[in-house]
């Protein structure tokens, strides 16, 4: 299997390449140069099998040898063992006739993220330790894949790790996972700026070849192929454990960079039977307004209670233009060049009439949010993190029938306690084993928001930290 990227240009690369390279040197995403496919008998065949296994089967044609399937095997084993709580790793629970939530959230840092960054850790250790090299990875966070990653990566030879955070723009909760990890190889970086300019700033970064190849750049936020992958077994597991593929089910999915929804639509590709893949947002709307008008249009971030899905600019949105397209490189070359230059693109009516077929949209606004907590609180009992909470308030907004839905519970409500009390008077605590986060130290750093001050500081700390080891 072989990887090309949706700008065109880029050089087609293998699984391992893939995972060391996050972005394309063309600016592009990294997409399978096919998509593999499980027929039904394999797919009714996961029925029963634990998630690790599950997990070996779906992800294995991606790989397609390029690994060895022993250490592979191995790898998935390490990371969907004793880092979940749960021993179903990703559990369904029941809210409402037809309505579940699929929890994501009991790996170490309480967030979907963990599910693909505990499996990529492994996959770019293995891959940095059989060539014998070091990378630096710089990602951005808008809170929970920061945290995930450097409880990923923390410790690890092969591997330094620069996280840029919008400053004030987290919850404590999110900010305290980052910031309270003493090894040497973390850099917590707060950005005075926007999830987006830290994006944007990761992605200025790659698209500077000489630091890229001086630093060896690496990336972990879903540009990278490998967080979607791993991403993709959860709406395996769910939809078996409801039916499937005897029954269709539809997932509803709280969206910000596009890579959560992206795995689901990917495992469609696959022969999954996925019914409505909708897309739901808080006020940070480019989605939902995209596929109203056919107009992707960036307007300023307004601070939420979701905080996570405080985005504008959607990476993996790139990824199913490409798709949309027909995989014409050069027209989403052209979409991306339209957007760098003026902040919007129009969509051709054939694509925007393909990713209508396949995706809905709906968007919850800030007192729809507290609202469905304070009642799903009342009548299922079941206390929301106010992500999941757009995602249940979208689902039942687009209404619930005989068809089963899922809605992806993102994140656990520890991490968002200030909103969530405020919605629904009820406080939630942190688990025991995170009970002492919030008097453990901090170790940040404030950076301006300009990518050469950025790269300055990688260049400046990752030397330091080398010449300290
Ligand atoms: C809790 C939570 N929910 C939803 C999202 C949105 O996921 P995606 O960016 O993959 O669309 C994020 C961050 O991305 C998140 O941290
Ligand atoms: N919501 C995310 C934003 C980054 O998304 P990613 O999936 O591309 O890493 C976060 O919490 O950081």
């Amino acid at each position: 299997m072989r990887y090309v990227s949706t700008r065109g240009v880029a050089p087609a690369l293998s699984f391992s390449e893939v995972v060391l390279a996050g972005l394309a040197r063309d600016g592009g995403l990294y997409v399978p140069e096919r998509w593999p496919t499980l027929d039904a008998a394999t797919i009714a065949s996961f029925a029963g099998k634990s998630y690790a296994d599950v997990a070996f089967r779906v992800i294995a044609p991606f790989v397609d040898g390029d690994i060895a399937d022993a250490d592979l095997k191995r790898m998935i084993d390490g990371a969907y063992g004793s880092a979940f709580r749960h021993p179903a790793v990703t559990p369904l629970v029941q809210i409402a006739p037809n309505h579940f939530l699929l929890e994501l959230f009991h790996g170490p840092t309480l967030a979907f993220k963990d599910v693909a960054m505990q499996l990529l850790a492994r996959l770019m250790d293995h891959v940095l330790g059989e060539r014998g090299e070091r990378a630096t990875i710089v990602g951005a966070t808008s809170g929970d894949t920061g945290g995930a990653a450097i409880e990923a990566f923390r410790g690890r030879d092969n591997t330094d790790i620069f996280i840029l955070f919008p400053h004030g723009r987290v919850s404590d909760v999110q900010r305290r996972q980052m910031t309270t990890v003493a090894d040497g190889n973390v850099h917590a970086v707060a950005l005075e700026g926007t999830f987006d300019d830290c994006q944007a700033i990761v992605k200025a970064l790659f698209n500077h070849h000489a630091f890229r190849d001086r630093v060896r750049l690496s990336g972990v936020n879903s540009i990278n192929w490998g967080r979607i992958v791993a991403q993709v077994v959860y709406y395996f597991v769910a939809a078996v454990a409801l039916g499937a593929p005897a029954r269709t089910i539809d997932f509803v999915v709280p969206t910000g960079n596009f890579g959560d929804i992206f795995a689901g639509y990917v495992a469609k590709r696959m022969g999954l039977p996925i019914g409505r893949l909708v897309v739901a947002t808080n006020v940070n709307d480019i989605l939902v307004r995209t596929l109203e008008t056919g107009r992707y249009e960036v307007t300023g971030v307004v601070p939420t209670i979701s905080p996570s899905m405080d985005i504008q600019v959607s990476s993996n949105f790139e990824r199913l233009l490409f798709e949309a397209s027909g995989r014409d490189g050069a027209a989403v070359r052209g979409m991306m060049d339209r957007l760098a230059q003026s902040g919007s693109f129009a969509l051709p009516e054939a694509d925007l009439a393909s990713i209508r077929a396949e995706f809905a949209a709906g968007r919850a606004d800030e007192a729809t949010t507290a609202a469905t907590i304070a009642r799903v609180l009342g009548e299922a009992g079941y206390l929301l993190d106010p992500h999941t909470a757009t995602g249940v308030a979208v689902a039942e907004a687009a209404g619930i029938g005989d068809t089963p839905v899922v809605t992806l519970a993102t994140a656990h409500p520890a991490k968002f306690p200030d909103a969530v009390a405020a919605a629904s008077g009820v406080r939630p605590p942190l688990p025991a084993w995170l009970g002492d986060l919030m008097e453990r130290e901090e170790r940040q750093t404030i950076q301006e928001n300009a990518a050469a001050t950025i790269e300055r500081f990688v260049l400046d700390t990752a030397r330091a930290a080398q010449s300290e080891a």
